[in-house]
This record gives structure tokens, sequence and C-alpha cells, in this order.
């Protein structure tokens, strides 16, 4: 009997996902303040909702459960115990320094009775203007700033994808690069410790939200029940990876090689799956930019410890061995066009999800690197991509898979 998260491949039937519908987060972006939460621009709310809404729609047609991380959420707060310890343990990590404006904002988070509200307040972040009058008798208080915000926003959990990660029937509750994604991993923790649908289910955890070494989703490929791609990125650490492995080699999992692919430290491909995704048994996207200085290495399991070796092949032979296949095609973001691939990889063209083996939900917008995914004979679900592409991510990113069936 199969617990409640199976996922060994990239492209079984997706029969359960997790999203997280964008909210009023992304109403409380700023220009100022866009770098450091990782957006490049403001999207329209209510046509990323639309557009997030159209994703959902394209899921559960296709007989997918979509579940929502705001739910599921709110659904773990099953006493006022778990109520209080999340709201102490949220705002311990929200960066207040007063202890008066704390014990303010967890009175005003206490006192919302409806569960999903409060998970919603706790995204959406808080402004100074929302505080009621408080006693200000700290220096900090006192001295006051020009920041607009008591609690930051966080923007990117519609990237359900990164803050945490399934692999077999594990999760890897992960260590962010960045400190506003950092807050987000606190849901997942709730969620599998806390809701009835996880609780005391056999859940590995393979990975710790208080590790010392980063790990992204993004970052985190399962290619077969044998084997996993990581990607060693600006998201995700080489010292990560081996953890990781160890761990994953430690619970007697299926799995026997995790392949490293170092593809450098840069924003715009922040993590593998920005260039590089699974679409079929034999087929994958790629972006070519990568491909020229792209170094894999094996780590296995060996007596003592873990072994890791350079693989010295082309990418097609490392992964055809690997797989077990015959051979394997590389579908290049934007062809040949350099302008092309460097655009739409930027627009998530390589970022597909693939829903069953052979077939894929994609942005629209990418029209050259859709047009030869349809060559390739993968059958394609489009999408809108106006608003939601602005935080950089697709629909790779956009989605964590809870359940796929095995193949
Ligand atoms: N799996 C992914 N590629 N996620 C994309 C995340 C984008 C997000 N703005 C970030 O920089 O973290």
């Amino acid at each position: 009997m199969n617990g409640p998260i199976n996922v060994y491949s990239e492209i079984g039937k997706l029969k359960t996902v997790l999203l997280h519908r964008p909210g009023k987060e992304l109403e409380n972006l700023m220009p100022d303040y866009l770098e450091r939460l990782l957006f490049d621009d403001i999207p329209f709310l209510q046509d990323a909702q639309a557009e997030h809404d159209q994703f959902a729609k394209i899921l559960t047609d296709n007989g997918v459960e979509v579940l929502y991380l705001e739910d599921l959420m709110a659904e773990s707060l099953v006493s006022d115990e778990v109520k209080e310890a999340f709201i102490d343990e949220y705002l311990s990590e929200a960066n207040i320094e007063s202890d008066e404006t704390v014990a303010t904002i967890k009175e005003m988070l206490m006192a919302i009775e409806d569960k999903r509200e409060l998970v919603d307040k706790t995204m959406a972040g808080m402004q100074v203007t929302e505080l009621p009058e408080h006693d200000k008798n700290s220096l900090v208080d006192l001295m006051g700033n020009d920041y607009p915000f008591a609690i930051d926003p966080m923007p990117n959990l519609y990237f359900t994808r990164d803050n945490f990660a399934t692999i077999g029937n594990g999760i890897s509750l992960n260590h962010m690069y960045s400190e506003t994604r950092n807050r987000e991993t606190i849901y997942a923790k709730y969620i599998f410790d806390n809701h009835p649908r996880f609780k005391d289910q056999d859940i590995p955890r393979l990975y710790c939200r208080n590790e010392e070494h980063r790990i992204e989703g993004g970052d985190e490929l399962v290619l077969s029940s044998k084997v996993l791609a990581v990607g060693i990125s600006q998201r995700t650490d080489a010292k990560a990876i081996e953890k990781l492995a160890r761990n994953i080699f430690k619970e007697n999992m299926s799995f026997e090689t995790v392949l490293a692919f170092d593809i450098g430290e840069y924003r715009k491909f922040m993590h593998l799956d920005t260039v590089f995704t699974m679409v079929d048994y034999d087929k994958f996207t790629i972006h070519p930019e990568i491909e020229g200085d792209l170094t894999v290495y094996s780590i296995t399991k060996g007596e003592k410890d873990l072994v890791i070796k350079k693989e010295v092949d082309q990418l097609e032979s490392i992964l055809a061995k690997y797989l077990g296949v015959e051979s394997v095609q590389l579908i290049r973001c934007g062809g040949g066009d350099v302008a092309a691939a460097a655009r739409e990889q930027w627009n998530d063209g390589s970022n597909t999800l693939t829903i069953a083996p052979g077939e894929v939900v994609v942005y629209d917008r990418n029209v050259v690197t859709n047009e030869l995914l349809e060559k390739a004979g993968l059958k394609l679900h489009k999408l809108r991509g106006s608003e939601l592409v602005r935080g950089r991510g697709g629909p790779r990113c956009m989605s964590m898979p809870i359940y796929r069936e095995d193949i």
C-alpha cells in the first residue's frame, strides 16, 4: 500500500499536486524591494490569479487532484496550541526587532479566528500602518525607520516547487538560499507534522530546514525510481547535495544514483529546472546556453561513504546510461536561435510540467520552443503566461507533485 506521497519520476501520470494561488502578497511588492524579494516586476494580481486558475483547470481537467498550500496549512492548525506555536515560530523568523511589536502582532494574529484568513495574512505580510498604536519604549521602536513593512510579504509562495520537494515517499524540507524564501518553509513543516492526511504516515524527512547548507526544490529532479538529478546552482550548494544523498541512501529507498549537474551560479537560471526538465521516457528540454560548460557528477553509495565521480561523457550518453534507455533526445529551448533561446528561457520555455509521459503544461508565449516540443511528438497544454511569469517561474516551478503513478 503506497503512502500519501509517491513521486518516483518526473513524468508518471500526475494524480495529486500542490499549488498556491497567488494572493495579496503580490500587492505588497514595491519597486524598491523587488531584488531582495527575488522578483523582476510587479504582476497584476487579478490577471495572475486568472492565469493561475487556468493552470489549476488544465490540471483538474486532466484528472489531477489539486491541493492548495493555504488550505492544507489552515487544516493543519488543528488546535490552539498548534496555532500559537505556528504564530510564535512565524514571528521569530519575521525579522522584527522590537519585542513590543512582536507582542502586538501576535495579539492581532491570535485574534483571527478563521484559519484560512490567518494563513493568508501570514503570507501577505503586514505594513507598519496596519499596526494599532502600541507602547514604544524600546530604542528601535522610538527611532523608527522608513521601511514600510512590519513583516515582509512572501511573494514567491506560488512557486510551490522550491521550499520543499517530494522524493519517492519522502520530502526534503529545504533550507533556502535567501532569507525571504527561507520563511516559506514553515508551512510545509506544519503541514507534514500536523495535517491529518500526512501526520501519522511514514514520510521520510530527507533534508531539514535547519541544515546549514542550502538546497531548493527547483534543483531536485526525480528522473526515475533509481536516479535523481540535483542542480549545483545559485540556490543549491554541493555540500547540501552530499547530505541529501547520504540521507536518501540511509533510508534504503530505491534510489541508487544522484547526478549532480553543475550549472553555475546565475540569476537567470537559478535552478536546474529553469534549463532542464524531463518530458518523456527519453526526452528532455534543455537550454543550449548551459550545455557547453555543464559538468555532471555521479554520487552513489560506497562501502564506507559516498562514491563521487566526474562523468566524462556527453549529456545524452550519461542520461541514456543511467536511465537504461538506448538514446535520449534533448529538445533545445529556442532551437538554434540565440535570441529566441535566451528570451524563451527567461520566460520559462524550458520549465515544463509533465503530467503524463509525453504530455506537458507550458506557457503559450514560448512559441519557438513549443513548436519544437510539438514536432518531437509531445502533447502540449498551453497556459497564458503574462503575469505569473514576472516572478521568473513556469509550470514546473508553480507545482509540487504529491502523487504520480509509477511508470
Ligand atoms: N523552480 C523554480 N525555477 N522556481 C523559480 C523561482 C523564482 C523565484 N522568483 C525565485 O527567485 O526564487
